[in-house]
């Protein structure tokens, strides 16, 4: 009999503190970051089939590899290799509907490679527990343990090392999208450039933060949210200091580049509150795109052995 397929929902980040320290003799930097998982989402179906391939639609598909290099099919490889199947022919297609911005600095390919370990193990009965799933999930990238586990989750190591953490209460968020991507490697190149020249000014301490994240209070939160890549990704993308000035202006708590950017994630007091900056920031010109999310939200997880009948995400055109 032929499985039926899995669908498997999964988040993007938003990092309300990244703390980069030095490049490591390995090439990555030592982080200290807080993830959160936010409600824009991307749905990975595998099936079985004769045929293998990677079929991408939704947000920013045209920019998607649909070869080897998409992090999904390192993930059926890696996955194939650890059970013994032959990774060049898994006898799986892979479908993947995108809702999170690509290169986005939201972790998008590592949600895809997240969502198609969890299907892929529910697909093959393979029955590898989170320990396992996270240790494989390292082996593709940093940020996917993170995509696995979500909720709210403090990362140290190259990001890959994670500890929950009470964030009590929704926090709402205004997602500016921008026209093109910024490359990872690239931002965090230009950190070590910039550091070179000017020193190292680095955000504080974590605690604070996490303290803030506890109390469920969204103008605390605001006052120390922090990204160490901010000011290479503004470097990269000088535009972005005003879409950040922009969402303030329109009522946000805080603006912060996501990760590696260019996306910009504004808080804001609540959900209403959310969709009145929205618009008011899409009405302002200073970016491709408005999304509304919260957070935070549960990571990949199955949501049915069928193609999901995929919800409209709330968003507002620029
Ligand atoms: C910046 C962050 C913040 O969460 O996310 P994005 O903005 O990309 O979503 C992450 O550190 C991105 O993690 P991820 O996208 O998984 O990166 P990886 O595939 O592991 O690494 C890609 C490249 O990024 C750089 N890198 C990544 C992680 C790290 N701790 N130090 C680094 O210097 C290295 O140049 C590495 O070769
Ligand atoms: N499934 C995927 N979805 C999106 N991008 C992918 C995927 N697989 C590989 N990529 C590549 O990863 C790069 C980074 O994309 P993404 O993970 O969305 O951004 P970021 O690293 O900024 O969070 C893209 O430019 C794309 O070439």
């Amino acid at each position: 009999m032929v499985p039926t397929p899995i669908t498997v929902r999964v988040p993007a980040k938003v990092n309300l503190h990244l703390s980069v320290g030095d490049a490591r003799p390995d090439g990555y930097h030592e982080l200290v970051t807080v993830f959160q998982a936010l409600s824009l989402t991307d749905d990975v179906t595998v099936l079985a089939a004769d045929e293998p391939g990677i079929e991408v639609k939704g947000e920013g598909a045209d920019s998607v590899p649909t070869g080897s290099e998409n992090l999904a099919w390192k993930a059926v490889r890696l996955l194939a290799e650890h059970c013994g199947r032959d990774p060049e022919n898994p006898g799986l297609r892979i479908s993947i509907n995108k809702g999170i911005p690509v290169a986005g600095g939201m972790a998008g390919g590592s949600a895809d490679a997240a969502a198609t370990l969890q299907a892929v193990n529910h697909l093959w009965r393979l029955e590898l527990g989170r320990d396992e799933l996270s240790e494989l999930a390292a082996k593709i990238g940093s940020d996917v343990p993170f995509s696995l586990q979500g909720g709210t989750a403090l990362g140290t190591g190259r990001g890959e090392r994670l500890v929950p953490v009470l964030a009590r209460h929704t926090f709402h968020w205004v997602i500016a999208l921008d026209k093109e991507g910024l490359s990872t490697p690239g931002v965090y190149g230009e950190l070590d450039r910039l550091r070179a020249e000017n020193g190292n000014g680095r955000i504080g301490e974590v605690e604070p933060l996490l303290e803030a994240l506890a109390s469920g209070d969204p103008r605390q939160l605001a006052l120390l949210l922090g990204n160490d890549l901010q000011s290479a990704a503004v470097s990269l993308r000088p535009g972005l200091r005003r879409t950040l000035r922009a969402g303030v202006q329109a009522g946000a708590l805080a603006g912060i580049v996501s990760g590696s950017g260019p996306t910009c994630a504004f808080l804001c007091t609540d959900a209403d509150e959310a969709v009145r900056v929205a618009a008011e920031l899409s009405g302002a010109g200073v970016c491709r795109t408005v999304r509304v999310a919260h957070g935070p939200v549960p990571g990949a997880k199955v949501v049915s052995e069928e193609p999901a009948n995929r919800p409209t995400p709330p968003q507002v055109h620029a």
